[in-house]
Protein backbone atom coordinates (compact mmCIF):
# COMPACT_ATOMS: atom_id res chain seq x y z
CA UNK A 1 0.00 0.00 0.00
CA UNK A 2 1.05 3.11 -0.80
CA UNK A 3 0.38 6.59 1.65
CA UNK A 4 0.11 9.83 0.06
CA UNK A 5 -0.13 13.01 2.85
CA UNK A 6 -0.49 16.24 2.26
CA UNK A 7 -1.41 19.12 4.68
CA UNK A 8 -3.89 20.85 3.26
CA UNK A 9 -7.17 20.45 1.14
CA UNK A 10 -5.95 22.24 -1.67
CA UNK A 11 -2.96 20.40 -1.69
CA UNK A 12 -4.63 16.90 -1.66
CA UNK A 13 -7.58 17.79 -4.17
CA UNK A 14 -5.85 18.24 -7.25
CA UNK A 15 -4.62 14.48 -6.63
CA UNK A 16 -7.79 12.93 -5.29
CA UNK A 17 -9.57 14.28 -8.61
CA UNK A 18 -7.21 11.87 -10.69
CA UNK A 19 -7.85 8.77 -8.95
CA UNK A 20 -10.31 6.38 -8.89
CA UNK A 21 -12.29 6.83 -5.14
CA UNK A 22 -12.77 2.98 -3.65
CA UNK A 23 -13.79 3.97 -0.35
CA UNK A 24 -13.42 6.70 2.64
CA UNK A 25 -12.67 6.07 6.40
CA UNK A 26 -12.92 8.50 9.04
CA UNK A 27 -10.26 7.99 11.77
CA UNK A 28 -8.45 10.03 14.02
CA UNK A 29 -10.30 13.11 13.29
CA UNK A 30 -9.16 12.41 9.82
CA UNK A 31 -10.43 11.25 6.59
CA UNK A 32 -8.57 8.39 4.70
CA UNK A 33 -9.46 8.02 1.18
CA UNK A 34 -8.78 4.54 0.05
CA UNK A 35 -8.00 4.56 -4.03
CA UNK A 36 -6.20 3.21 -7.14
CA UNK A 37 -4.11 4.55 -9.40
CA UNK A 38 -2.71 3.22 -12.87
CA UNK A 39 -3.43 -0.31 -11.07
CA UNK A 40 -1.63 0.19 -7.35
CA UNK A 41 -3.22 0.74 -3.70
CA UNK A 42 -2.85 3.77 -2.24
CA UNK A 43 -4.54 5.88 0.56
CA UNK A 44 -4.52 9.50 0.71
CA UNK A 45 -5.15 12.03 3.25
CA UNK A 46 -4.55 15.37 4.28
CA UNK A 47 -3.31 16.46 8.27
CA UNK A 48 -4.01 19.71 8.94
CA UNK A 49 -1.53 21.78 9.19
CA UNK A 50 1.55 21.24 11.72
CA UNK A 51 3.99 18.89 12.93
CA UNK A 52 1.46 17.40 15.32
CA UNK A 53 -1.23 16.61 12.66
CA UNK A 54 1.36 15.56 10.30
CA UNK A 55 2.72 12.88 12.77
CA UNK A 56 -1.29 11.30 13.65
CA UNK A 57 -1.42 11.07 10.30
CA UNK A 58 1.38 9.54 9.34
CA UNK A 59 1.37 7.16 12.52
CA UNK A 60 -2.07 6.02 11.62
CA UNK A 61 -1.33 5.67 7.70
CA UNK A 62 1.47 2.94 9.18
CA UNK A 63 -0.13 1.43 12.06
CA UNK A 64 -3.87 1.10 10.54
CA UNK A 65 -3.50 1.06 6.58
CA UNK A 66 -0.12 -0.74 6.06
CA UNK A 67 1.34 1.68 4.15
CA UNK A 68 4.91 0.74 3.15
CA UNK A 69 5.71 3.92 1.01
CA UNK A 70 4.78 7.43 2.30
CA UNK A 71 4.72 10.63 0.08
CA UNK A 72 3.92 13.84 0.80
CA UNK A 73 3.08 16.64 -1.69
CA UNK A 74 2.21 20.50 -0.83
CA UNK A 75 4.03 24.01 -0.85
CA UNK A 76 6.48 25.53 0.97
CA UNK A 77 8.67 28.90 1.03
CA UNK A 78 11.65 29.03 -0.45
CA UNK A 79 14.77 29.89 1.39
CA UNK A 80 17.71 29.32 -1.28
CA UNK A 81 17.71 32.29 -3.65
CA UNK A 82 17.22 29.90 -7.04
CA UNK A 83 13.47 28.57 -6.00
CA UNK A 84 10.64 30.66 -7.57
CA UNK A 85 7.09 30.29 -6.78
CA UNK A 86 5.78 27.14 -9.02
CA UNK A 87 9.31 25.41 -8.86
CA UNK A 88 9.68 21.97 -7.68
CA UNK A 89 11.74 20.78 -4.62
CA UNK A 90 12.22 17.07 -3.23
CA UNK A 91 13.28 16.93 -0.16
CA UNK A 92 17.03 14.76 0.37
CA UNK A 93 16.73 15.37 4.28
CA UNK A 94 14.20 17.06 6.65
CA UNK A 95 14.85 18.42 9.96
CA UNK A 96 12.12 20.55 12.74
CA UNK A 97 13.75 24.02 12.88
CA UNK A 98 11.94 24.80 16.33
CA UNK A 99 13.57 21.74 18.25
CA UNK A 100 15.78 23.75 20.89
CA UNK A 101 18.11 21.98 23.98
CA UNK A 102 20.58 23.57 23.20
CA UNK A 103 20.66 24.64 26.97
CA UNK A 104 21.64 21.19 27.85
CA UNK A 105 24.51 21.56 25.14
CA UNK A 106 22.39 19.60 22.40
CA UNK A 107 22.31 21.39 18.54
CA UNK A 108 19.51 22.95 17.71
CA UNK A 109 17.39 20.28 15.78
CA UNK A 110 18.20 17.53 18.32
CA UNK A 111 16.27 15.34 20.80
CA UNK A 112 17.90 12.34 22.87
CA UNK A 113 17.73 9.25 20.87
CA UNK A 114 16.55 10.93 17.79
CA UNK A 115 18.20 12.89 15.24
CA UNK A 116 18.54 16.27 13.87
CA UNK A 117 18.17 15.36 10.09
CA UNK A 118 15.77 12.18 8.67
CA UNK A 119 17.01 10.65 4.96
CA UNK A 120 14.18 10.90 2.51
CA UNK A 121 14.13 7.55 0.41
CA UNK A 122 16.78 7.32 -2.38
CA UNK A 123 15.17 5.00 -4.52
CA UNK A 124 11.97 7.42 -4.74
CA UNK A 125 14.22 10.31 -5.50
CA UNK A 126 15.79 8.52 -7.89
CA UNK A 127 12.40 7.88 -9.48
CA UNK A 128 11.65 11.64 -9.06
CA UNK A 129 15.03 12.56 -11.28
CA UNK A 130 13.90 10.18 -14.04
CA UNK A 131 10.24 11.93 -14.33
CA UNK A 132 11.47 15.12 -14.40
CA UNK A 133 14.19 14.06 -16.69
CA UNK A 134 10.93 12.95 -18.69
CA UNK A 135 9.39 16.23 -18.45
CA UNK A 136 11.95 18.23 -19.62
CA UNK A 137 11.80 20.23 -15.93
CA UNK A 138 14.11 21.33 -13.53
CA UNK A 139 14.15 19.53 -10.19
CA UNK A 140 15.64 21.00 -7.05
CA UNK A 141 17.08 18.62 -4.42
CA UNK A 142 17.78 19.88 -0.73
CA UNK A 143 17.34 19.83 3.18
CA UNK A 144 13.48 21.08 3.81
CA UNK A 145 13.09 22.25 7.34
CA UNK A 146 9.74 22.50 9.32
CA UNK A 147 8.40 23.72 12.04
CA UNK A 148 5.14 24.89 14.04
CA UNK A 149 5.12 28.70 12.66
CA UNK A 150 4.12 30.31 9.23
CA UNK A 151 8.10 31.62 8.41
CA UNK A 152 7.89 35.12 7.15
CA UNK A 153 11.23 37.22 8.05
CA UNK A 154 14.14 37.79 5.64
CA UNK A 155 15.99 37.50 9.47
CA UNK A 156 14.44 33.90 10.54
CA UNK A 157 14.44 32.44 7.23
CA UNK A 158 18.31 33.34 7.04
CA UNK A 159 18.66 31.58 10.30
CA UNK A 160 17.39 28.62 9.46
CA UNK A 161 19.34 28.52 6.50
CA UNK A 162 22.75 28.89 8.41
CA UNK A 163 22.10 26.53 11.21
CA UNK A 164 20.34 23.45 9.11
CA UNK A 165 21.33 24.79 5.84
CA UNK A 166 17.98 23.75 4.23
CA UNK A 167 16.37 25.32 0.61
CA UNK A 168 13.08 25.71 1.91
CA UNK A 169 10.51 26.01 4.77
CA UNK A 170 7.18 24.26 5.58
CA UNK A 171 5.30 23.27 8.66
CA UNK A 172 5.34 18.81 8.16
CA UNK A 173 8.06 17.37 7.21
CA UNK A 174 10.31 16.60 9.79
CA UNK A 175 7.39 15.45 11.77
CA UNK A 176 6.30 12.93 9.07
CA UNK A 177 10.38 11.96 8.30
CA UNK A 178 10.35 11.46 12.28
CA UNK A 179 7.84 8.98 12.42
CA UNK A 180 8.83 7.10 8.94
CA UNK A 181 12.12 6.55 10.65
CA UNK A 182 11.37 5.24 13.70
CA UNK A 183 8.72 2.79 12.00
CA UNK A 184 11.45 2.51 8.88
CA UNK A 185 9.07 2.80 6.10
CA UNK A 186 10.67 4.85 3.01
CA UNK A 187 9.91 8.47 3.19
CA UNK A 188 9.47 11.30 -0.09
CA UNK A 189 8.64 14.48 -0.19
CA UNK A 190 7.64 17.16 -2.82
CA UNK A 191 6.86 20.48 -2.23
CA UNK A 192 6.33 23.05 -5.12
CA UNK A 193 7.28 26.95 -3.74
CA UNK A 194 4.44 29.08 -2.72
CA UNK A 195 6.46 32.03 -1.43
CA UNK A 196 10.08 33.21 -0.28
CA UNK A 197 9.36 33.08 3.42
CA UNK A 198 9.76 36.95 3.97
CA UNK A 199 8.26 39.24 4.89
CA UNK A 200 4.81 39.43 3.01
CA UNK A 201 5.15 35.80 2.26
CA UNK A 202 1.31 35.35 3.50
CA UNK A 203 -0.09 37.22 0.72
CA UNK A 204 2.09 35.63 -1.70
CA UNK A 205 1.02 32.15 0.13
CA UNK A 206 -2.86 33.16 -0.28
CA UNK A 207 -2.28 33.77 -4.51
CA UNK A 208 -0.09 30.84 -4.85
CA UNK A 209 -1.59 28.23 -2.64
CA UNK A 210 -3.91 26.33 -5.68
CA UNK A 211 -1.76 26.90 -8.69
CA UNK A 212 1.76 25.79 -6.54
CA UNK A 213 -0.46 22.71 -4.99
CA UNK A 214 -1.40 21.49 -8.38
CA UNK A 215 2.28 21.61 -9.90
CA UNK A 216 3.44 19.47 -6.99
CA UNK A 217 0.18 17.34 -7.32
CA UNK A 218 0.91 16.91 -11.21
CA UNK A 219 4.33 15.94 -10.68
CA UNK A 220 3.67 13.31 -7.95
CA UNK A 221 1.24 11.44 -10.14
CA UNK A 222 3.60 11.02 -13.00
CA UNK A 223 5.78 9.64 -10.39
CA UNK A 224 3.29 7.40 -9.04
CA UNK A 225 2.97 5.79 -12.97
CA UNK A 226 6.80 4.65 -12.53
CA UNK A 227 6.94 3.21 -8.45
C1 LIG B 1 -3.48 29.05 7.10
C2 LIG B 1 -2.29 28.99 6.20
C3 LIG B 1 -1.27 28.00 6.69
C4 LIG B 1 -0.02 27.95 5.84
C5 LIG B 1 0.61 26.55 5.80
C6 LIG B 1 1.88 26.60 4.99
N1 LIG B 1 2.42 25.30 4.65
C7 LIG B 1 2.77 24.53 5.85
O1 LIG B 1 3.42 23.36 5.54
C8 LIG B 1 3.58 25.34 3.70
C9 LIG B 1 4.29 26.65 3.66
C10 LIG B 1 4.36 27.46 2.56
N2 LIG B 1 5.13 28.58 2.84
C11 LIG B 1 5.54 28.48 4.14
C12 LIG B 1 6.30 29.34 4.97
N3 LIG B 1 6.81 30.50 4.51
N4 LIG B 1 6.52 28.96 6.25
C13 LIG B 1 6.03 27.79 6.71
N5 LIG B 1 5.29 26.93 5.99
C14 LIG B 1 5.04 27.28 4.69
Amino acid sequence: MIGIMCAMVEELEPILEQVEVKDKIHHGNNTYYLASFDNKDIVLAYSKIGKVNAAITATAMIEKFGVEKLLFSGVAGAIDEDLKIGDLIVATEVCQHDIDLTVFGYKHGFIPESQIFFDCDSNLINIAEHVADKLGIKLKKGIIASGDQFVHSKEKKEWIKEVFGASAIEMEGGAVGCVTWNYQVPFFMLRAISDTAEEGAGVDFDAFLEESSKVSAKFLLEMLKEI
